[in-house]
């Protein structure tokens, strides 16, 4: 790693960066000297903490822990369930429900109801008693009646935290009440991409000292300083690319000289030797290799993979070099075999173990000031004055602020009761800015709970013309209702269907948002549970759901909108088969849609290809975002324009509407078939069939005999 993550193990690079396997060669030479291999063999001591819940490790500081042979261990799904996963925001109603659940299918911030589960099947499978279809139109008077209405749980009379339902899927850890104001600039974690100075501020005062207190005097010049930091740090990386790219060359040369070496009796160092498949057994039924060992091999395979035809050992290939990789990046970090390989699929070698180590780093705190109660310099101040330090953001949003420590739990000051703001993360604002939804506009939210984007939007549109506020899982509209009081929305009408009722409910809107439910690819740092609970099928239903979805967003649009005429589709995942490939989808089976430019400053741009299948050139237009990259949740956003369907244009998309062909093998996955979930209802109805049946069995209903049997290996 760079010298930047040197000092401070929670600030992944926020530039994009490219990443070298020499980086990782790097972190191998320095992994050697003593404190390395104490903090690498940290990680799984790390691992356990957030587990269970004792308070995530502060992004900047390092616990120094002693070294261990230990075999490195899976933690198994009952560890999971069993631990405490009470930290952070999520209200404790939530958190219940998280543990009850160990693998709910989408992620929801874990708090839905399995029960209630309505994306595990097609709308057929849901049973949807008529007393689960309400709305609540929220009106300042009938809000202000349902509220009085509440019984005792009402979230507005109980203790500060029992009524934060500010769980938006991307919403942070609490952070622990600090002893000290004093800010600590110096461990403070980067802030949140991109550079570049805050267009938003206006104030101009320069700021002397770093250790001062922010101010509202100083803030905004204490960001601007912060981002020539930030360049200045970015440049320094660029050099140390370049160094390194250098350094590679070099090394390239070095390599006979290693052999020369080695044929020379040098044997301070071991030579890396790739395990046959009968040693890799042998290792497992001696309970695993111990830490060291793996971190070892993992450097290693990254090194070969870097330059395999010189540094490979004669005979062996590339693809065992990759699983024997992929199967200490599982055990290492503690995934299942099946989505290490499928994140690790999805960025050249060294840069997958950036993404896997910033998955096991929380990321900044933020919080969205309610443009609808409080500027966001006023909110700053009060805030400070109450002993938190915190900064704006960036330039890419005038509301956000980022929370680096605080004498006061951020979800239960004076303030957040009043509204003047959400805890949210940074990168759920990206959706609604990519909406842009515009004063008494006609708005869908078709999966709204608990309502971080439902109310910015609120905001955005000033409290006029309407925002439908959907989510099928009607347990979750509790905590959505409450924030669309606390944060005093009055142009929210709460509703709980299936997304895919829609447009039948209501159509004709002016723009929609679809953050559909998702596998939670993106946010690991915050669910580790993620990790071990998500197999092939999950993503197959999940692709399957988000595919119906979409159309249903894509119908509800009004394309004649004299002013939007848009959606926004986002997930907090980063996986392609819940994101481009249900782009491309929909861009096949809507000819009348397009993609367009998201109006997002940043992030890197979808596949257009990926592992043999290709998408619509203009999927680059969506935009992906990673931890490890930016320093804020994996997400996804791509936004459409609806035109009005014309006779004309059909035939001609028609044509692009058949299927793409079946994928090709590559080198990582020799003789793996990918159908990048494709929409297959045939293929899919077995699991959806054995879905209804378990939800029924669940309702102590007797399920109908089965039609069609669930293949096991499949
Ligand atoms: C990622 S969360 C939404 C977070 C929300 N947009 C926010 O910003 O606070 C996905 C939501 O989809 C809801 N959901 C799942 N299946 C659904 C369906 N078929 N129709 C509508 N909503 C659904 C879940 O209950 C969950 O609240």
């Amino acid at each position: 790693m760079g010298r930047r993550a040197k000092g401070k193990q929670a600030a992944p690079v926020p530039l994009e960066s490219q990443y070298s396997s020499k980086k990782l060669g790097k972190r191998k030479a320095e992994a050697e000297d003593a404190e390395e291999a104490v903090k690498s063999i940290q990680r799984p001591t790390k691992k356990i903490k957030d587990f269970n819940g004792k308070g995530k490790e502060n992004s900047s500081s390092k616990t120094k822990s002693k070294p261990s042979n230990t075999p490195v261990k899976k933690k198994t799904k009952a560890d999971i369930v069993s631990d405490d996963g009470s930290e952070g925001w999520e209200d404790v109603e939530d958190t219940e429900d998280l543990k009850k659940h160990a693998k709910p299918l989408f992620k929801d911030n874990g708090e839905s109801d399995d029960d209630d589960a309505p994306f595990e099947g097609t709308l057929d499978d849901i049973d949807f008693d008529e007393e689960d279809k309400y709305i609540f139109i929220l009106v300042p008077a009938t809000l202000e009646a349902y509220f009085c209405s509440l019984p005792s749980d009402d979230p507005l009379q109980g203790p500060a935290q029992e009524f934060d339902f500010d769980s938006d899927s991307n919403d942070e850890p609490e952070l622990p009440p600090s002893k000290s104001k004093k800010s600590k600039q110096a461990e403070r974690p980067k802030k949140i991409i991109p550079t570049a100075s805050d267009a938003s501020s206006s104030d101009d005062d320069e700021v002397e000292n770093d250790d001062e207190p922010v101010t509202m005097a100083n803030m905004a010049a204490r960001s601007r300083k912060l981002e020539a930091k930030e360049k200045t740090e970015a440049d320094l990386v660029a050099e140390e690319l370049q160094a390194e790219a250098r350094a590679a060359e070099e090394d390239d040369e070095d390599v006979d000289m290693d052999a020369e070496e080695d044929a020379n009796g040098d044997m301070s160092v071991e030579p890396f030797h790739l395990p046959t498949a009968a040693e890799r057994e042998e290792e497992k039924a001696c309970g695993g290799p111990d830490v060291h060992t793996v971190q070892r091999r993992m450097r290693e395979c990254v090194r070969v993979l870097s330059k395999f035809s010189r540094r490979a050992e004669k005979g062996r290939s590339r693809s065992e070099y990759v699983d024997q990789l992929v199967a200490d990046i599982a055990s290492y970090y503690g995934y299942n075999d099946f989505l290490a390989e499928k994140l690790f699929q999805l960025f050249p070698v060294g840069e997958a173990i950036e993404f896997f180590e910033a998955n096991e780093v929380s990321r900044p705190v933020t919080i969205r000031t309610n443009t609808l109660r409080t500027r966001r310099r006023d909110l700053a101040q009060a805030l400070v004055n109450r002993g938190v330090n915190l900064e704006p953001i960036g330039k890419w949003t005038n509301v956000g602020l980022q929370v680096f420590e605080s004498s006061v739990p951020i979800g239960a000051t004076p303030e957040y009761l009043a509204g003047h703001y959400m805890l949210q993360a940074a990168s759920s604002f990206l959706p609604v800015i990519a909406l842009s939804p515009a004063p008494n506009e006609r708005v869908l939210d078709m999966a709204s709970a608990p309502g971080g984007k439902t109310t910015h939007m609120a905001g955005l549109m000033q409290n006029t013309g309407v925002i439908f506020a959907n989510d099928a899982n009607k347990a979750r509209t509790k905590s959505l209702t409450a924030n669309v009081h606390r944060l005093g929305c009055k142009n929210v009408v709460v509703c709980s269907y299936d997304g895919r009722e829609f447009p039948k409910v209501l159509g004709g809107f002016d723009r929609v948002l679809l953050d559909a439910p998702c596998s939670g690819t993106g946010v690991i740092s915050k669910d580790a549970s993620v990790k071990i609970n998500k197999s092939d099928r999950d993503f197959t239903l999940l692709s399957h759901l988000q595919k119906q979805l979409i159309l249903c967003a894509i119908d509800s649009v009004n394309p004649e909108s004299k002013t939007g005429g848009c959606i926004v589709y986002s997930t907090c995942s980063v996986t392609v088969d819940e994101n481009e490939a249900v782009v491309d989808y929909a861009l096949r089976k809507r000819p009348n849609v397009k993609l367009i430019d998201t109006g997002l400053e940043f992030g890197r741009e979808g596949f257009t290809s990926y592992r043999g299948k290709t998408f619509h050139p203009s999927v680059n237009l969506t935009r992906r975002f990673y931890p490890h990259v930016h320093n804020m949740d994996g997400f996804f956003v791509a936004k459409f324009k609806v035109e009005r369907r014309s006779k004309a244009t059909e035939p001609e998309k028609a044509k692009n509407m058949k299927e793409e062909p079946i994928m090709v093998d590559d080198e990582f996955n020799p003789g793996a078939k990918m159908d990048f979930a494709g929409f297959d209802s045939d293929e899919d109805k077995p699991y959806l069939e054995e879905a209804k049946r378990k939800r029924m069995k669940a309702k102590g209903l007797r399920p109908p005999p089965r039609t069609q049997t669930v293949d096991p290996k499949a």
